[in-house]
């Protein structure tokens, strides 16, 4: 038994490199898969809603461009075409189940501004009321940070406090948070729970393993802070199996909890 077990309302988010082959390209398999259990999990009745990175890597495939641009107008024009495509498949791949979709475009910038704040919030209710999916991703023509720093992680925890959301589940490429990056040191051990985001766990978590991935541990680390302060418990889980999800959601300890401030204290 975990606290996911209960979780109604959950956010998941889901990186570049679980959902793309090493060249870059869709990963089909994964995909197909990892949209199967979500419609399952949504059938259980819970709440779900998506945040999806991808768009950049999916419109160089679109494209069929092999090598990642490394100026930022040409990342936002291809994270635009590939934004498309991505909702093309996820809008595809949900139907097949009888789940329908929502494309939602944010900037981090959206909780700075009152007014535009609760707009935001009144439309995933409104969204989630309709039993529809949000699938977010940053505005990457509005917005350029995340395409030079990578964190679409930041922008998970800030929807996940947005939505009063129980849980957020990030699924990476790896197995968790381990107490050194395991692909520089192979003794790395993986830590199954953290009560408090302290300076030492920050500095355990190092940058991105792949090319195709931007943010690495330490925007997990970020996004788990925004979270957990915010009364959201958090997990970090390996995508490459996307029935991990039901795993956790089931009670199962996989992967790093992040624990979360008790609902009351953190809520004011
Ligand atoms: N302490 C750590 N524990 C686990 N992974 C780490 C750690 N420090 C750095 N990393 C790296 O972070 C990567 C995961 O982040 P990233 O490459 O951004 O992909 P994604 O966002 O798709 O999960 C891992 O593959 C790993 O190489
Ligand atoms: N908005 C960009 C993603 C940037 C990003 O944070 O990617 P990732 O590190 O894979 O979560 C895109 O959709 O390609």
């Amino acid at each position: 038994m975990n606290c996911f077990e209960n979780a109604k309302r959950v956010v998941v988010k889901v990186g570049t490199s679980t959902l793309t082959h090493e060249t870059g390209f869709v990963n089909i398999r994964r995909i197909e898969q990892f949209v199967k259990v979500l419609a399952d999990i949504k059938n259980s009745g819970r709440e779900l809603i998506l945040v999806s990175s991808g768009a950049i890597s999916v419109g160089m495939g679109k494209l069929g461009m092999s090598t990642r641009p490394s100026g930022t107008t040409a990342k936002q024009a291809l994270a635009a075409i590939g934004q498309c495509e991505l909702m093309y498949m996820y809008d595809k791949l949900f139907s097949e189940y009888n789940h329908n979709v929502a494309q939602v475009l944010l900037t981090r910038d959206v909780i700075e501004s009152e007014e535009r704040k609760q707009n935001c919030v009144n439309a995933f209710e409104c969204l989630l009321k309709m039993h529809a999916i949000p699938v977010v991703n940053e505005n990457d023509t509005v917005a350029v940070e995340e395409i030079e720093f990578g964190d679409n992680d930041t922008l998970s925890a800030l929807v996940a406090v947005l939505c009063h959301a129980d849980a957020l589940v990030i699924l990476s490429d790896i197995d968790g948070l381990y107490d050194a990056d395991p692909r520089k040191d192979p003794d790395a051990k993986l830590i199954a729970r953290v009560e408090e985001i302290d300076e030492s766990i920050a500095e355990k978590a190092g940058g991105a393993g792949t090319s195709r991935g931007t943010g690495g541990m330490l925007t997990k680390i970020h996004a788990a802070q925004i979270a957990c302060a915010d009364g959201v418990d958090m997990a970090i889980i390996n995508g490459k199996n996307p029935e991990n999800l039901y795993r956790l959601l089931e009670g199962e300890a996989i992967g790093t909890h992040f624990v979360a401030e008790p609902k009351a204290a953190a809520r004011g």
